[in-house]
Formats: structure tokens, sequence, C-alpha cells
């Protein structure tokens, strides 16, 4: 166990999610849901379902959501940057725009690729404009890392998305045990499908779940219905 471990109670605002279903609500560029008020719409409808707190990829997307929920909102940017493949919120520019539009939670990549700046200059970043710090991580070490400089939470987000990880169809449950092995409190996150997987992540310790694509992602569900009866026609 790390001293950071210890760190307890968890701030407020994350506190406030402890058991509860967060939705992600982003729309990929080139989905037709990619407008504000669409954003507002899907979340409205994750909020009249129960969601406890939602998770959303723009400053333009959390401002027009925070005129509607006092919810804690978990806030990132999805932005390419040359020499680099961390797209997360991967400057303290973007940190601060995320916060000033009214996130209580600042998400940002927090792995090993190469990274214009570092965990730490993040984490402060998001302190400095009064928000929490959440390092998306892809394995132990990097949550590890993320606590050692500063972060108030991780999440399994990238589990799956960095080279080093495993690729793996379902939510990475083996690193969410890793995780409540340690200590160290964390945010389960990815390919969290279905009720039932998400009641599993939960029960290996996390401090709540995320799901997006199961919940606001249509096409991705659509694709997964279509492939699934294609794969059956091509069985039969
Ligand atoms: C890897 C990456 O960029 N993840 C993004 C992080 O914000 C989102 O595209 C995901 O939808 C989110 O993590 C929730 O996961 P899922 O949609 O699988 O429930």
């Amino acid at each position: 166990m790390t001293e950071h471990a210890t760190r307890s109670p968890l701030p407020a605002a994350l506190e406030r999610l402890r058991g509860h279903l967060v939705v992600s609500v982003q729309a990929d560029d080139g989905s037709p849901l990619r407008e504000v008020a669409h954003i507002v719409a899907l979340s409205r409808a994750a909020l009249l379902g129960g969601a406890a707190g939602l998770r959303l990829r723009s400053a333009e997307d959390l401002q027009a959501v925070r005129a509607i929920t006092d919810l804690p909102l978990i806030g990132l940017t999805k932005q390419a940057h040359p020499g680099t493949d961390v797209y997360i919120t991967a400057t303290p520019q973007e940190v601060q725009e995320v916060a000033a539009a009214g996130a209580d939670v600042v998400a940002f990549d927090g792995t090993d690729l190469p990274r214009p700046y570092s965990v730490a200059q993040l984490a402060a970043a998001a302190h400095a404009a009064g928000a929490l710090a959440m390092a998306d991580i892809s394995t132990l070490a990097e949550a590890r890392a993320a606590y050692e400089a500063g972060a108030d939470i991780v999440g399994t987000t990238m589990s799956g998305y960095t080279p080093h990880s495993p690729q793996q169809p379902g939510p990475d449950f083996a690193l969410m045990a890793a995780l409540t092995a340690a200590g160290l409190p964390f945010i389960a996150e990815g390919r969290i499908n279905s009720p039932e997987l998400a009641t599993l992540a939960l029960q290996t310790g996390a401090v709540c779940v995320v799901v997006g694509s199961a919940i606001t992602r249509p096409d991705h569900v659509t694709r997964w219905f279509a492939s699934a009866l294609q794969s059956g026609t091509q069985d039969a």
C-alpha cells in the first residue's frame, strides 16, 4: 500500500460519485450527434436515467451541460498534437479551458506515451484552476506514477488503447483488481457495455463506473448488433 492509498476521504466531488454510474456523453468527429444541442439532449436523457455524473469532451459541451446540472462533471479535450499520440487533454492550457468551462474533475492522459507535458504539470494545472485531477491510465505502473505526480484519482480509460496494455474486447478487470490490491482509488472505465459488466466493475472496488458507447453512441451499438447478425448468417 502506498502513502497515497491512505488519502481519505476522497475529495467531495469524487465522494459524490461513489458507487454510482457516470455517463460519458461524447460524440466523435463526424458523428451526426457532434453538435452541442445533441450532447445536451443526450446528457438530459442520462440524467433522467439516473446518472450521478457526466464525462464530456469539450469546453463548449461542458458549458452547455453545466447550465442544466449541478452534478459532478468530468471534462476533457480530445485533440491531436504533432509528435505525440497523447490526445486526451495534453496541455496545461487545455486543462485550464476544461476547468474554466465548469468541470469539477479534469481528465487527462496519464500514460507512459511520449508526451508534451508531464502528468505532474497537468495535475498541477487542474489544481491551480480549482478542479480535481483524473489521470487516464492503462497499467498499474502508470497509476502509481500518476498518484505520485499528484492525481486525485485514476481511470482505467486507456487500457487497450496503448501498445503496452492488454488488447481485449471487454473491460480490464485484472487492472481493476490490481488497483484495488494496491490500495489506489480508481474509476472503472472502458468497454463496460452492459449493466452486468458495470456491476462487476464496481465489485472489483472501483469508486464509480463510467459508461460511454453503450449508452451514448448509437452508431457503435448498432454496429454490435449488425455484426452479430452478420456473423450469425455466416455461421449458418
Ligand atoms: C480511449 C478513449 O479515448 N476513451 C474516451 C475517453 O474519454 C471515450 O471515447 C470513451 O467513450 C470513454 O472512455 C468510455 O468508454 P466506453 O465508450 O468504452 O464506455
